[in-house]
């Protein structure tokens, strides 16, 4: 065994707006997805299906999941760019208004960030957030203020007549943020939004996101296979295979894995199955759903005396096991638990 390594305790979590708005269900939720089913043309399944949840007015709120589990599908149907499967094609409401029958209403509620720019980058900063002012037909007297505004708001005023092909990538980013709000949307929807940036530059993009919710009234809800990421919504729904497999606060979702979770990956890949049983039958009885399991590379398990179970590993099992690490549980432990099929 090389090392013995024990994972730093999770941090807490960092949701830097108040909480206060996803506490208590309101009158008429944000968003209210009700049996959302589409399927592709030629596809064999749902791309999601008979998907329901709601959001409510001023909740920052994740959309996690694996690849393939139905995120983007959901928010190119809240975007208005995708109609849902006509025969079963289920309910969409933002702010109670019916997105399927009325997609002109809702876009106008609605500031959306793609994953792919949609910056025009041979004009300068100014520019682009001027063409989109005229595309939603603001008056140059209103336009004006609110260009200056959100320039400032996002520290881009200094670059604001450079060409954006000079931009960083979190520059980029808050630019089409900037650019996304100046109609002063409701709701702001972004696709992946930290997607391309380093750390400094999130870490930047979700301090402006949660100033922006401190200071205006704005629902903001987002796509994410990141886990850091997850962890700025006051809610999350996991959503795999097109459907939602919870729907909690990222606290929640660590809490309800044992208080420790325990990784062991062995000195040969093709040990996983061998050592896994041998630690099934040496720690169990196990209560369901925290038993050892083969994900990734690593055995993974939840128990309460994580210490004490890393010690005895080490001691049963010298030679056979490349590292041991313990922590708190994190999200990503909670929502490898809820997404991945153990493997034998
Ligand atoms: N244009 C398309 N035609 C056919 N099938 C599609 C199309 N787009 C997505 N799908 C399928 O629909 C399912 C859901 O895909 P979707 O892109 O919504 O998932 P996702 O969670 O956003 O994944 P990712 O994180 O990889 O973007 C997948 O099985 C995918 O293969």
């Amino acid at each position: 065994m090389e090392s013995i390594p024990i994972a730093t305790a999770a941090p807490d979590l960092d949701v830097n707006a108040p909480p206060a708005a996803s506490a208590e269900p309101q009158a008429t939720p944000a968003v209210q997805l009700t049996g959302l089913t589409h399927r592709y043309p030629k596809a064999s399944r749902d791309a999601v299906s008979d998907l329901s949840l709601s959001i409510q007015p001023g909740e920052a709120f994740a959309l996690l999941g694996p690849n393939g589990g139905g995120k983007t599908t959901t928010f190119r149907i809240l975007a208005t760019l995708l109609q849902p499967s006509a025969t079963q094609p289920g309910a969409v409401q933002l702010f109670g208004q019916d997105v399927l029958a009325n997609p002109a209403a809702a876009r106008r509620m609605l500031g959306v960030v793609f994953q792919s720019p949609s910056l025009d980058i041979k004009l300068t900063a100014r520019e682009n957030l001027d063409c989109q002012a005229r595309l939603h037909g603001l008056p140059r007297l209103e336009s004006t203020p609110r260009i200056d505004e959100a320039l400032a708001r996002f520290d881009l005023t200094p670059r604001m007549h450079d060409a954006v092909e000079t931009f960083s990538g979190g520059m980029k980013r808050k630019l089409e943020i900037a650019k996304a709000l100046l109609h002063r949307p409701r709701l702001l929807l972004m696709d992946e939004p930290a997607t391309g940036l380093d750390p400094a530059a999130r870490r930047e993009l979700w301090d402006h996101l949660a100033d922006l919710r401190q200071r205006h009234d704005l629902t903001i809800a987002w796509t994410t296979h990141l886990m850091d990421e997850a962890e700025h919504a006051d809610r999350l729904a996991v959503l795999a295979s097109g459907q939602v497999l919870t729907v909690s606060t990222p606290g929640e979702l660590k809490a309800s894995l044992g208080s420790h979770v325990i990784s062991v990956e062995p000195l040969h890949p093709d040990q996983l199955g061998t050592i896994r049983d041998q630690i099934d039958a040496a720690f169990g009885p196990w209560a369901p759903g925290k038993e050892p399991a083969v994900i990734q590379d690593t055995i993974r398990f939840e128990h309460e005396d994580g210490p004490a179970i890393v010690a005895r590993i080490a001691e049963q099992l010298p030679g056979g096991v490349r590292r041991i690490s313990v922590g708190q549980p994190t999200l990503e432990d909670a929502y490898l638990r809820l997404t991945q099929t153990p493997s034998s």
